[in-house]
């Protein structure tokens, strides 16, 4: 079984510069949990912390309820994937696999054995003595994770281990990761640029920002319930408005903005700047006005994307808008330079902070 893994007050810094700023978060034992964030946002430099490459600046972190305190990496029970498999060319599959087996003094019978049965595991059954150089990238993916999975790990780290990959495989290999950690209850941390990866795979994501986490959720809270603008725009696409809030009532606000009067969500906004955001699949296009949340337009492109049509249009007040709609037959899909609106409910626009957490 997995181990849990406490983040307490984390804070890294490289001389003046603060990779990891206050970072608070409890993953639990078994669970697959994603850190998501663009490049330089401190997701490699929690990696480190974890598995003890690098140290804590201030803070600390606790893996299976033990603190970590001047642990060396080989005294921690994680492991380790990157990007790079670094698997070795001139050994066998099951050799590769056995290598930490090896290591660790454990006879080859039981090495071969361990060696197949993990190969069962990662679904590579009778690749045992082939060599690396006859595999497949994705096939190669599952030799390293198996590799990993040989020392009997409580904890995976994953360094973006599937962007080597070409797409169709990637998507393929997100589904094959998730059953193996269900089958393993090895604890995964998994860290990622790539929404979708995250989203598809995770139990929980931690959407970081400038060393900050944003926002942790499962992922449909993620993506429905983004807590401000950076999350709601990392994760997915919007419409945005700026504007101001008006009259509230029962979650809901007026939102006046250059293009009319909006009813939204409203989310927490603390005092701070706030934009109205809404996804391009709640944005619909109608030849006839709604009763609210609904602006003049011309339609300016139409983009077949097959299971969705993007409809670009521009409203006569100067706003850019993009609707998807589904390819189902249901829906009415304008051609380019038809006037019509845009229109959305308001229960699936939210009014939401326009920057990012701070630290306290
Ligand atoms: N050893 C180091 N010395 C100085 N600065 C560092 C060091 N390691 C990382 N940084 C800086 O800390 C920030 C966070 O880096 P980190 O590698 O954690 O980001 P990341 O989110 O994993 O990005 P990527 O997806 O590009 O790997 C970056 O601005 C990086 O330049």
């Amino acid at each position: 079984m997995g181990a849990g893994i406490d983040l307490d007050n984390v804070v890294c810094d490289f001389g003046s510069f603060r990779a990891v700023d206050h970072v608070n978060v409890s993953i639990q034992p078994g669970e697959f949990f994603s850190f998501l964030g663009p490049s330089g946002c401190g997701k490699t430099t929690i990696l480190r912390m974890i598995s003890g490459f690098n140290d804590p600046t201030s803070g600390s972190i606790r893996i299976g309820g033990k603190d970590t305190l001047g642990q060396r990496p080989n005294q921690r029970p994680t492991a380790l994937i990157f990007q790079n498999l670094a698997l070795f060319p001139l050994m066998t599959i099951w050799e590769n696999i056995a290598f930490g087996l090896e290591v660790r003094g454990v006879g080859k019978a039981e090495r071969r054995a361990k060696a197949e049965e993990l190969l069962a595991l990662v679904d590579l059954p009778g690749a045992a003595d082939k060599m690396v150089s006859q595999l497949s990238g994705g096939q190669k993916q599952r030799v390293a994770i198996a590799r990993a999975l040989a020392v009997e790990p409580d904890v995976m780290l994953l360094d973006e281990p599937l962007s080597a990959l070409d797409l169709k495989l990637r998507q393929h290999m997100r589904a094959e990761l998730r059953a193996i950690q269900k089958r393993t209850g090895v604890t995964f941390i998994y860290i990622t640029h790539d929404q979708g990866e995250a989203l598809a795979m995770s139990d929980r994501v931690g959407v970081m920002s400038q060393g900050r986490l944003q926002q942790v959720a499962d992922p449909r809270d993620i993506y429905n319930n983004p807590v401000n603008g950076f999350v709601a725009s990392f994760v997915g696409e919007n419409n945005i408005f700026t504007g101001t809030v008006g009259a509230t009532a029962s979650g809901m606000a007026r939102f006046d903005t250059a293009h009319g009067q909006f009813r939204a969500r409203l989310g927490e906004t603390g005092g701070a700047a706030v934009k109205l955001y809404v996804r391009p699949e709640h944005t619909l296009f109608a030849t006839e006005p709604g009763v609210e949340n609904s602006l003049p337009v011309t339609v300016t492109e139409v983009a077949f994307e097959g299971s969705f049509i993007s409809v670009h249009a521009h409203s006569d007040s100067g706003a850019s808008l993009v609707a998807e709609l589904r390819n189902d037959g249901g829906q009415m899909i304008p051609e380019t330079g038809q006037k019509g609106f845009m229109t959305f409910a308001a229960e699936r626009a939210s009014i939401l902070p326009d920057g990012i957490v701070r630290a306290k």
